[in-house]
């Protein structure tokens, strides 16, 4: 009997911890830590202090996570007329929206605490800056009102890119814009391509979401712009930034080339939804492989191999 009771008590003990982990949008947050390490990286030029890329990463996961469940709260009601979000803890009832906010607030004191503690003011106030970004440009101005919401909003994902550069220099240089600009163009075709999938869900509670509002042939026009417009950025950070060198170049066109052909085949074939989810799922990929290329590259080991090659090429040539 006695051990039943346990028993019960520890499974609601999980559960209410499985709810707040499910507040914070967990999926999402491993990507947003690869663009903050990415630039780190190339920040660093390669040699990036262990301690202070736990403190960073630590810090930015507790910004989203913050910056989600404030997002759950607010949207509380849509996401509980779509299919896809009603069983998220508060639609669903296992977590009170007072409970909600003072979990974001505490997630938010402590990201801000350990940034300016263990890294500085300038990441510390940038990653605030994103979850006040995420809430209020984001949340309530633009996703109910307005088919740019994910464009202008996309810049709060944008935002743990300057966090990671912060966080190692102090500063924001042009190369840390350029990595926030690849993250910021890049949303549109992932976002987008998600909700050409998933246009109807958006349209039963009357967000504006591009497709809903122009059709799938526009929709997908924009897609193929802002796809090649984040392909060419991807390569400023080689020229005329020179803070990557070959291997980040060869890898970000083969990847972009694929984007690009993804894209491309969406653009002749707008009502394909299974091409759609290729190009959202790819986007993923894509992301996640340009950053670990400029976390390579900027490696002291890579810079010696491609030397290597180079010098070996040199002698064989003449
Ligand atoms: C305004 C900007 C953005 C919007 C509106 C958006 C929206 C979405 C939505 C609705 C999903 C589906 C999630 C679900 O099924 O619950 C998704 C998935 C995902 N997003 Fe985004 N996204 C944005 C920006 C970003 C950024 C900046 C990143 C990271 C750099 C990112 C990473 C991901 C990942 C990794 C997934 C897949 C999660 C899974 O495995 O289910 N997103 N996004
Ligand atoms: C530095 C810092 C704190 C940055 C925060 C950035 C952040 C949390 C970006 C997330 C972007 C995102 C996945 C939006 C989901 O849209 P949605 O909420 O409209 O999706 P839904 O339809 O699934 O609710």
């Amino acid at each position: 009997m006695i051990e039943t009771n346990v028993s019960k008590h520890h499974e609601s003990i999980l559960e209410v911890i499985q709810s707040y982990y499910q507040l914070t949008k967990p999926r999402i947050i491993p990507l947003l830590l690869i663009t903050t390490a990415g630039s780190m990286w190339i920040a660093a030029k390669g040699q990036v202090d262990p301690i202070l890329l736990l403190v960073t990463l630590t810090g930015g996961t507790l910004a989203a996570a913050s910056a989600q469940t404030i997002n759950c709260v607010y949207d509380r009601d849509i996401d509980y007329d779509m299919e896809r979000t009603r069983h998220r803890p508060l639609p669903s009832g296992k977590v009170q929206p007072r409970d909600a906010l003072v979990f974001a607030l505490a997630l938010a004191v402590a990201s801000f605490s350990l940034l300016t503690v263990f890294a500085n003011l300038l990441a510390a106030g940038l990653a605030m800056s994103g979850i006040v970004f995420y809430v209020l440009v984001y949340t309530h101005l633009l996703k109910r009102h307005s088919t740019q919401n994910i464009v202008i909003g996309g810049a709060a994902g944008a935002i743990p890119a300057l966090v990671g550069w912060a966080a190692v220099t102090g500063t924001l240089s042009w190369a840390a814009w350029i990595i926030f600009a690849i993250v910021f163009l890049w949303t549109p075709p992932h976002f987008w391509a998600l909700a050409l999938m998933i246009r109807d869900d958006y349209a039963k509670v009357g967000i504006p979401m591009l497709p809903v509002i122009v059709g799938e042939k526009p929709t997908v026009q924009q897609i193929w712009i802002y796809t090649l417009v984040t392909v060419v950025t991807t390569q400023l950070l080689v020229y005329p930034l020179h803070v990557s060198g070959i291997f980040y170049a060869a890898i970000a066109l083969m990847l972009g080339g694929l984007f690009i052909y993804k894209a491309w085949q969406l653009l002749q074939n707008p009502e394909d939804r299974s091409l759609a989810k290729g190009l959202f799922l790819y986007s993923i990929s894509y992301m996640m492989l340009l950053c670990l290329a400029m976390v390579v590259d900027s490696l002291p080991l890579t810079h010696y191999a491609i030397n290597a090659v180079a010098n070996q090429l040199h002698s064989l040539v003449s």
